[in-house]
């Protein structure tokens, strides 16, 4: 079975649950979540996922709304432990953190009472980093997202799109292998989130970080990814499909969107979303109406 790495070209639609690990070939991927189902108590979350992100890759998962997107990403942090199946990180069974991976929420998780710069040596500093060569570093790094001579500003001093780019600094600087990302730019403005998505895939194809990243958003999806996977419904979320993005690289996310081949792929992806955006938009009216 194709799981994953190498789908052929173009839209790939895969029966769920997408889970039959023993025909996967090739390196250890950077995550494998291998039948991974989470309950909160009696409320199954997610059932028997499987899923996996190759080295280097760049894979989205989209989902309608309170489907478990976050609870998979949390699984791969080692924040949350699954009910049943196992999460490996480049082949190894994951036990407590994951320490190859770095973090990127929605919300901002910078420090108010510390500076850019201070914020972007946080991690370093708790690694025991001696001050002056986590500071050149930090600066190092300021400047790789656009923020020389910006160092000594407080987050309440910098704009949305800044304070997401001291966030971005701050999760790369520790070199982290694996980026887990959760729709980090959903807050920002349509054009500062558009300046964004196209500096994370500099970075990306500059580093070459293993990333999943999470989105309601399948525009954004498709033009950042070189996989996407839809989610069902919840609850018992899991993988229903997954695509293969054959857009070509290096891409400016706002040009790639006018592309024939673009909304070729937007089409096929929303046909396999569509029922159950509808299905969960459907469990939510119920649940307000009870
Ligand atoms: N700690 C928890 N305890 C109980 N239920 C939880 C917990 N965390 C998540 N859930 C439930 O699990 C389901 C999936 O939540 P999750 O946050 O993973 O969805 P999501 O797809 O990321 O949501 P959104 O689209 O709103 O960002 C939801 O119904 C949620 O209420």
């Amino acid at each position: 079975m194709t799981f994953g790495l190498q789908p052929e070209a173009g839209a790939v639609r895969m029966p769920a649950p997408v889970g039959d690990l023993s025909a996967h070939a090739g390196p250890p991927p950077a995550l494998l979540f291998d039948h991974v189902s989470v309950r909160f108590g009696a409320y199954t979350a997610v059932n028997d996922a499987s899923l996996l992100v190759g080295d280097g890759e760049f894979v989205s998962i989209v989902g309608p709304t309170g489907c478990g997107k976050s609870t998979l990403l949390n699984v791969a942090a080692g924040l949350l432990e699954p009910s049943e199946g196992d999460i490996c990180v480049y082949g190894r069974s994951l036990e407590g953190i994951n320490a190859d991976a770095g973090y990127l929420f929605q919300a901002d998780a910078l420090m108010p009472w510390r500076t850019a710069l201070s914020n972007v040596i946080t991690g370093l500093e708790y690694a025991g980093t001696e001050r002056k060569a986590a500071e050149r570093l930090g600066n190092e790094w300021l400047a790789r997202v656009g923020l020389s001579g910006h160092g000594e500003r407080f987050p309440h001093e910098m704009s949305g799109g800044m304070r997401k780019r001291v966030a971005l600094a701050q999760t790369l600087i520790r070199d982290p292998k694996i980026v887990l990302m959760d729709e980090p730019f959903s807050a920002l403005d349509v054009q500062t989130r558009v300046l964004m998505e196209n500096e994370l895939l500099q970075l990306w194809t500059t580093y070459r970080k293993s990333v999943l990243f999470i989105t309601h958003d399948l525009e954004e999806a498709i033009s950042l990814s070189d996989r996407v996977i839809i989610l069902s419904a919840g609850p018992s979320t899991h993988p229903i499909a997954e695509f293969r993005i054959d857009l070509p690289r290096p891409r400016d996310v706002a040009e790639i969107r006018m592309t024939p081949r673009f909304v070729e792929l937007y089409h096929q992806i929303w046909d396999a979303m569509k029922e159950e955006v509808l299905k969960a938009y459907e469990r939510n009216q119920r649940k307000l109406a009870d």
